[in-house]
């Protein structure tokens, strides 16, 4: 499959399969069309050229069926900010994190939004994850229990695809990597 915004291919000739329970980094520079590949994984983006399918679907994030197994962290994701972290959680039937204030979520830190914001794509049910630099505005031992979750969804048999910055991150969780360059 490839990508080409105006005259430039982003994304060329790329042939990739994320088999489940196992995880895809998305590595490169700035600019080198990471998060271009995960909102085309997301039905965001269209292709140029080839076919791309997800949990054998062709992505489409307005299909309650696609939205049902496919669970997203881009970094437009956001929260209600007069809700707390328990209300965010309750609506997903998940628990609190007991490490999280509830308070409501304007008055959290750029960390803690970021832990509920994985909380809420991390622990929901899903086949597929597609998670965009999930360690940014993590410390060091949020950004361990973010590879222990993320290794924790393979371990139920989800297919990861992540674009970070991080190769601790990577050396703990992928099986493949893909350098955009
Ligand atoms: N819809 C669009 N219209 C115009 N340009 C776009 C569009 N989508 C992406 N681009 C361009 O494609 C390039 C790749 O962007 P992308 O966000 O995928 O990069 P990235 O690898 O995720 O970078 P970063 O590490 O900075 O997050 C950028 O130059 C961006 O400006």
């Amino acid at each position: 499959m490839g990508i080409r915004i105006g005259a430039r291919w982003l994304l060329h000739k790329l042939d990739l399969r994320v088999p489940a329970g196992s995880c895809a980094a998305l590595l490169g520079d700035n600019g080198t069309g990471k998060t271009t590949l995960l909102r085309a994984c997301h039905g965001e983006q269209e292709l140029t050229e080839g076919a791309l399918t997800v949990d054998g679907r062709v992505p489409d994030e307005r299909d309650p069926a696609f939205r049902a197994v496919v669970s997203v962290l881009f970094d437009d994701s956001a929260l209600f900010d007069a809700l707390t972290p328990r209300q965010h959680l309750d609506a997903l039937g998940l628990d609190l994190d007991p490490e999280l204030p509830d308070t409501p979520a304007y008055t959290l830190s750029s960390g803690q939004r970021r832990k509920l914001l994985l909380l809420g794509a991390l622990r929901r049910e899903h086949r597929v994850l597609l998670l965009d630099e999930p360690e940014r505005a993590l410390d060091a031992t949020a950004r361990r229990w973010l590879a222990d979750e993320v290794v924790a969804a393979k371990g139920r048999g989800a297919a990861v695809v992540l674009t970070t910055h991080d190769q601790r991150l990577v050396e703990r969780v992928a099986d493949v990597v893909v350098d955009l360059g």
